[in-house]
């Protein structure tokens, strides 16, 4: 048998490296065997770092899971993985073989792997494993018994070059975008950037998530807003996308596990279970594919 011919040895492949086919080829088989009983494939993504992503993306996946769908959450920062603190889940394996690494699963039908599960310790940076940014991704990917899955969430780095090509590359189709920002100007520039790199690649734009909008008093429940109210739903009308909500900065957001499950009556965790359903009705109604508007 001629051994399997990927550029760097697959340790994934189901034929124990002896499958015959080219690189690309190869990638294509292995992927529609994990990806093929995935529905919707949604990217959480913002140039800027820090607006809340992870947070973003991982109670999404969770509170779609609370809903009765099954969520595959898949964690791309390749460029440093926080969903294994955010999860809760800090420590987790994917054993790597042929027959797939089995996801963590925290709730029931919430399966969770990230790329900081193939590192030796949560506090190791990936940034010098550049040459190998593209075999993480694979892994992450094609390592993964993700089963049959309604969504599959993918919490992405920062920035939106090379890693959003690979990624989409790798995933094949994907239904639509959140884009997550922070009021602020610098983080709007920033959200233009990923819009214009979302239209520029065909992905459709779910919506807009304006994060740590506003601090609400623990005491009175009121709200201030540091950078103005209203300025992710104006831009969001600007670039033509829908807003999706407001979530405010809130203590409880940072609870070592994903506050819809955590604190579900807290400020952050009703606003983030309100993004969930308006994705949901956005691609639900739109069937997969979704539309951009
Ligand atoms: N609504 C919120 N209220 C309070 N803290 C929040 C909220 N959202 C996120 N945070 C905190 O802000 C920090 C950054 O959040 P997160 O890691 O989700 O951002 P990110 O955009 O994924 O970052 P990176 O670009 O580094 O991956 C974290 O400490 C997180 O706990």
């Amino acid at each position: 048998m001629t051994p399997c011919a990927r550029e760097i040895p697959c340790a994934l492949c189901p034929d124990e490296g002896r499958c015959g086919l080219d690189g690309s080829a190869h990638d294509a088989w292995l992927l529609a065997r994990r990806l093929g009983a995935v529905t919707r494939r949604v990217l959480v993504l913002s140039n800027k770092g820090g607006v809340g992503k992870s947070t973003v993306a991982a109670n999404l996946a969770a509170a779609l899971a609370l809903d009765g769908a099954a969520v595959g959450l898949a964690d791309a920062d390749i460029t440093g993985p926080s969903v294994p603190l955010v999860t809760g889940l800090q420590g987790q394996r994917l054993r790597l073989g042929p027959e797939g690494a089995a996801p963590a699963e925290p709730l029931p039908g919430f399966r969770v792997a990230s790329i900081g599960f193939l590192l030796e310790s949560p506090d190791e940076s990936v940034m010098w494993r550049d040459a190998y940014k593209y075999e993480f991704l694979r892994q992450l990917f094609a390592g993964v018994a993700w089963g049959r899955l309604d969504w599959l969430v993918v919490d992405m780095p920062p920035g939106t070059g090379g890693e959003l090509i690979a990624v989409r590359e790798l995933l094949g189709r994907v239904d639509g975008a959140v884009l997550v920002t922070t009021a602020n100007e610098v983080a709007l520039q920033h959200v233009r950037r990923a819009a214009t790199a979302c239209r520029a690649s065909d992905i459709p734009i779910l919506g807009m998530v304006e994060n740590m909008s506003g601090l609400v008093c623990p005491h009175c429940g009121g709200e201030v807003h540091p950078f103005g109210e209203g300025g992710g739903e104006a831009e969001a009308a600007r670039l033509g996308v829908p807003f999706l909500g407001r979530v405010p900065f809130d203590p409880a957001a940072v609870a070592g596990g994903p506050v819809v499950v955590m604190r579900p009556a807290s400020p952050a965790a009703r606003a983030l279970r309100e993004v969930a359903r308006r994705c949901r009705r956005r691609l639900e109604g739109a069937g997969a594919g979704g539309t951009d508007v």
